[in-house]
């Protein structure tokens, strides 16, 4: 093992410790009126912080000093940013309203408890990767006047309160993607990012727009409240994502990276009750994060207005703008009233970015940077990649075995396994505790309490085995996970990747296990492709697959494996000839190609046209 190699993650891991944040040491008491919902207690930003009569709150210790505001020229802002509420709500209060802020780095990592008999987890997945390996890492931008990228955080003016947040977090130094994204952001210009799995873009579209609402000019505020007295919330920011527990995560990140600036995070997603979302917004809200479903009904309740948005960004920017979600997210970002490309800031993230999504997704950008850092679509090398051929009546006998291979090593770990549907899950559930094997399950027809229970029983290593379908593919960063099975593969490439990529994650090692049979034929060509993108040894039976023409891949569901060079995508804009072959959609010159900006304004697109069945129901 290569100890002398580092990732950035180990970086972190071996600085010192910093000290305890503040409300650690010095709980914050209650705030003084907290009976009922705090209506009037909405702060803005740039008042949050000011130092006032102290008393009754504690004082921040040296390590974690309050931030300085002052500096930035806040305190001299006019009025209210962004958030709050209409005319005739609450006014702003001065005074340090992050005294009585919760402190999010406190107990957020549940620790890992072994099953019985089984030894401390070991965290075997930190095996020393090159973190200088990074440095030639392949990265394309594309647009004009392009901000150069950092290479540290301290080049980066994000303010003293978010660099705070960052070293509670222990990022030493940025990762590829954020030292791109951060400057291109804070240059105000909208962006379009792909970056591979686990590779920190969670702080790259966080990080900017903290930062801009701490520091940017008062939003205009509305001069009436909602609809029949009711209270409307006005954020500058908006997050979405697809899924719940997505969301969920991304506003927990993000409570940590504004801990004490003053911004105030919310969340918002289906499945919930909504009284306590609706509680949360009526304290005020400066960044909400949300499911798309969850938000139109906000929306329509006038309970949320999105005419004060200074920054959107989708997070898994191409399943945001697949079937399943276009509809909903083109009336959010275009039909309601938010702000049009221009007067707000746009940034796409994802770690795949086909081009027909690219292309519909240029509808609410303007004058982009299109960012790729590695290819677009491809793997983490840092994931060892399996395909194992196993009939389908194997699939139960041949996961046990690597199961039992895995419990013989006497590491806990934590496993999860794909499969399609959500029948299949539970079945596969039971069948796995019903040999020994504590497993619990995650998919859309168990209900959102047992959805978070499922979710915490396996972080918490209580149960050490996820049977999950496509909701837990995307964007969870679930520590210790070291396996992913794919018990049944996806029909979709772009899937694929994202569900190996709940492994090696942040500069880790990983491993990809996916059962293959005749029924996967449709994905041997892309399988094939994207291994060898990402190094890995593609088995011999699988290339013979491959090179077999009809299962090239390009048809159903499999749709963005189709046309190409997939692999080697790079921003549509330069590929005048990516739309006349492979994918449903087909034919049309939409985009005149050559060099970028310069394309014609909105997509003819009507959506939900191309690609067939596998709308993602599950999802919300
Ligand atoms: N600069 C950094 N230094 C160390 N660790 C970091 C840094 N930035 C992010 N991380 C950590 O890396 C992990 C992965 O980050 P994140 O979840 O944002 O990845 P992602 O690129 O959004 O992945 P996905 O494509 O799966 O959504 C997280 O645990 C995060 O805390």
């Amino acid at each position: 093992m290569a100890t002398s190699r580092t990732s950035w993650a180990d970086v972190a891991d071996a600085e010192p410790a910093p000290p305890p944040p503040v409300a650690t040491t010095a709980p914050a008491p209650a705030p003084a009126a907290s009976n009922g919902p705090a209506r009037s207690s909405y702060v803005p930003p740039h008042l949050r912080n000011r130092s006032s009569s102290s008393a009754a709150a504690p004082a921040p210790s040296s390590a974690a000093p309050p931030p300085a505001r002052s500096a930035a020229g806040l305190l001299s802002r006019p009025g209210p940013v962004g958030g709050g509420f209409g005319a005739g709500a609450a006014r702003p209060r001065g005074g340090p309203r992050w005294d009585h802020e919760p402190d999010p780095f406190a107990g957020s990592e549940p620790p890992l408890r072994p099953a019985d008999g089984a030894a401390p987890f070991e965290d075997h997945q930190n095996t020393g990767i090159n973190f200088d390996a990074y440095e030639d890492i392949p990265v394309e931008t594309s647009g004009r006047e392009v901000p150069p990228p950092v290479a540290t955080f301290a080049e980066i003016d994000l303010g003293a309160a978010l660099n705070e947040n960052i070293r509670r977090c222990r990022y030493v130094r940025p990762t590829p993607v954020q030292r791109h994204a951060i400057p291109i952001s804070l240059a105000g210009r909208d962006l379009m990012a792909c970056a591979q799995t686990g590779s920190g873009k969670t702080a790259a579209f966080c990080f900017p727009i903290i930062s801009g609402i701490m520091r940017g000019p008062p939003a205009g505020r509305p001069q009436r409240g909602g609809a029949m007295g009711m209270r409307t919330a006005y954020p500058s920011a908006l997050i979405l994502s697809p899924t719940r527990e997505l969301s969920m995560q991304i506003h927990e990140e993000a409570r940590k990276f504004s801990y004490q600036t003053g911004v105030r995070v919310v969340v918002a997603y289906g499945g919930a009750p909504i009284t306590q979302q609706l509680r949360d917004l009526e304290r005020g809200v400066d960044i909400l994060v949300a499911t798309p479903g969850r938000l139109v009904d906000l929306l329509e309740r006038a309970r949320v207005s999105l005419q004060s948005i200074r920054y959107l960004a989708l997070d898994e920017a191409d399943r945001m703008l697949d079937m399943g979600f276009e509809p909903q997210v083109r009336r959010i970002v275009e039909q309601m009233d938010m702000p049009p490309p221009g007067v707000r800031q746009t940034m796409l993230f994802s770690a795949t970015f086909p081009k027909e999504i690219q292309r519909m997704a240029s509808d609410f950008l303007e004058n982009y940077i299109f960012l790729a850092v590695g290819r677009v679509g491809s793997s983490t090398e840092l994931i060892v990649q399996r395909i194992e051929f196993v009939q389908e009546a194997d699939k139960r006998s041949h996961l046990m075995d690597l199961l039992h291979a895995q419990r013989d090593t006497g590491k806990q770990t934590l496993t999860l396994v794909f499969v399609e549907t959500k029948r299949g899950a539970d079945s596969l559930e039971s069948w796995l505790c019903m040999n020994g094997f504590p497993a619990t399950s995650i998919h859309g027809d168990r209900n959102q309490q047992e959805r978070e229970y499922a979710l915490r029983s396996f972080k918490s290593g209580q149960t050490p085995i996820l049977v999950a379908t496509d909701v837990a593919a995307r964007g969870l960063d679930i520590p210790h996970v070291a396996h992913v099975v794919n018990f049944d593969l996806p029909n979709d490439i772009d899937d694929y990747v994202h569900r190996i990529g709940r492994t090696g994650r942040a500069g880790k090692s990983g491993l990809a296990t996916a059962f293959f049979n005749d029924n996967n034929s449709s994905m041997a060509k892309s399988l094939a492709e994207l291994m060898q993108e990402s190094n890995q040894e593609v088995p011999a039976w699988l290339s013979r697959y491959a090179a077999r023409p009809s299962y090239g891949g390009g048809g159903g569901r499999n749709r963005r494996s189709g046309g190409g060079s997939r692999f080697g995508a790079r921003d549509f804009r330069n590929d005048s000839s990516s739309f006349g072959k492979g994918g449903s959609r087909g034919g049309g010159d939409y985009y005149g190609g050559g060099s970028s900006g310069g394309y014609g304004g909105s997509s003819s697109y009507g959506g939900g046209g191309y690609g067939g069945a596998g709308a993602p129901s599950a999802w919300d």
